[in-house]
């Protein structure tokens, strides 16, 4: 930034395994985003490696990098980001029809409990709502893996405990890769991983043994 040069990240080295579900912790700032959108190829690191299946997408160029998201890679942010001209339906079947392996829209739409409110536009949806379908719509497009920034940080504590749920269902139901942001250390108790940032490194790596029901969150 002009004269001053900010590490958002300095020495990061951390594998995720396949069908992990792991949470990132760390206070503001600290470069937990950063590293979500290293991962997921809208930002590209100055130095340093980002091996996806053994490839480094860090050198791929704009047209692969679009390929690797569009394929690989499922997001959901905490504003949810959906178009707000299409139903919920068409977010969903938006997605899905990117892909190359999508997974049913109406399907996920009955899965996130919303079968009856396909035809509804986002600003008729509650933020819960708004997130579920922003979930399903990252989930239809049948992503190895679902890189959540912040998923609850909207939502009040049952509506986050429902996303929560759907997220964990979706790593055990169909064996993907689940990664979180978030800054409620209640939530690391679900996950089978925990990765703590501070300052732009890694400062802790723990996994859980017994990881609790979204439902048991102290959130
Ligand atoms: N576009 C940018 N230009 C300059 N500095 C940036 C930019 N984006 C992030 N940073 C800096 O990089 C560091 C890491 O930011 P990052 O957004 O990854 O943190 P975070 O842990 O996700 O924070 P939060 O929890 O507040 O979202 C911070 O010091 C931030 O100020």
């Amino acid at each position: 930034m002009g004269e001053v040069t900010v590490h958002a990240l300095q020495g990061v080295d951390f594998t995720i395994g396949e069908g992990e579900f792991v949470v990132i912790l760390g206070p503001s700032g600290s470069g937990k985003s950063t590293i979500l959108n290293i991962a997921g190829g809208i930002d590209v690191p100055t130095a340093g490696q980002v091996l996806y299946r053994g490839q480094d997408i860090s050198g791929y160029n704009q047209k692969r990098l679009t390929n690797y998201r569009r394929n690989a890679v499922g997001f959901v942010f905490q504003f949810y980001n959906l178009m707000q001209n299409l139903t919920a339906l068409e977010n969903i079947t938006l997605a899905a029809e990117m892909a190359a392996h999508p997974i049913d829209p109406r399907k996920l739409l009955a899965q996130i409990d919303m079968a009856e409110r396909g035809g509804h536009f986002p600003s008729q949806l509650s933020g819960g709502q708004q997130q579920r379908v922003a979930i399903a719509r990252a989930i239809a497009k049948n992503p190895d893996m679902l890189l959540c920034d912040e998923p609850t940080g909207a939502l009040d504590v049952s509506t986050g405990i429902q996303v929560i749920h759907l997220l964990k269902d979706f790593n055990e139901t169909y064996r993907k890769t689940v990664v979180i942001i978030t800054h409620n250390s209640g939530i690391a108790e679900v996950a089978d991983r925990v990765l703590i940032v501070k300052d732009g490194r890694i400062a802790g790596d723990r996994s859980n043994a017994n990881p609790i029901a979204p439902e048991e969150v102290a959130w």
